[in-house]
């Protein structure tokens, strides 16, 4: 059984079909890249897989269970820009406030609970900065706090979205070693990535998305244009397919 599995979902936003007839599964130890154009409906299917947004037709299962929003089991790293780092909490706090569906709204953190933050920080390398307030980190200190924040849960399957924007290489080599080492520890990771190249290095996995799958495989077995040029509507002669190695 896989962790994740997507079955001909459809999703209807302000009255336009942001996702048609959508079929993926994540197996345990996979890093799969969610690929497509702006707007072909990847946020969307993220959004989908926490329940956050009720399809018009379709199903998500994660570990064989319907999904519900909240759920403990499926870690989500948000884009950057959606988490309030304003708000006067620590790092540590922050990264607490990953495991509020395991602890509940009014009780109190327990040992289990600041063990996990405390193993989350350490895998992202942020131990040292855990008293820091988030307001004062930089963006790929943030990002680092995001991903701890998700795996402070330690889910069965992570879900990234766009974790790389805006990162600086070492931070992103960081973060893509975290994530290949995490498959390989038998996690299941969906992740979205406008960084094409990256995606074709690190997945194990791609799935070419433009409102519905246009293919999925590989990057060995997306070695040709064809579906490429279909997901992004390039032509033959667009950087895109140098970039992803494909010409
Ligand atoms: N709340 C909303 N109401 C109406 N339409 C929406 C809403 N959210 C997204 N959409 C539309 O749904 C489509 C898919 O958006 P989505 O954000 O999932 O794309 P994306 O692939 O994540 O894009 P990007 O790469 O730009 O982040 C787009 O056409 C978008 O305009």
């Amino acid at each position: 059984m896989s962790v994740l599995e997507v079955r001909g979902l459809s999703v209807e936003l302000g009255g336009r079909e942001a996702l048609a007839d959508v079929t993926l599964e994540v197996d345990s130890g996979e890093l799969v890249g969610l690929i497509g154009p702006n707007g072909a409906g990847k946020t969307t299917l993220l959004r989908s897989i926490l329940a956050l947004v009720k399809p018009r037709s379709g199903t998500v299962l994660v570990d064989g269970r319907p999904a519900a929003a909240g759920r403990p089991g499926v870690g989500y790293v948000p884009q950057r820009h959606e988490f309030a780092w304003d708000f006067p909490i620590s790092v540590e706090d922050a990264v607490l406030t990953g495991r509020v569906g395991v602890i509940g709204w009014l009780r109190r953190a327990g040992v289990a609970d600041y063990r996990a933050v405390a193993s989350a920080l350490d895998r992202v390398q942020l131990t040292e900065l855990r008293k820091r307030p988030v307001g004062e980190l930089s963006g790929g200190q943030r990002q680092r706090v995001l991903v701890a924040r998700a795996l402070a849960l330690d889910p069965a399957i992570l879900l990234l979205d766009e974790p790389f924007t805006g990162l600086d290489a070492p931070t992103q080599d960081l973060l893509t070693e975290l994530f290949v080492d995490l498959a390989r520890e038998g996690r299941a990771l969906l992740m979205t990535t406008h960084d094409l190249a990256s995606a074709v290095h690190s997945c194990t996995r791609l799935c070419l998305l433009n409102r519905t799958v246009i293919a999925s495989g590989t990057p060995e077995e997306l070695a040709g244009s064809e579906p490429w040029m279909r997901t992004f509507g390039v032509t033959a002669s667009s950087p895109l397919l140098k970039t992803v190695g494909v010409v």
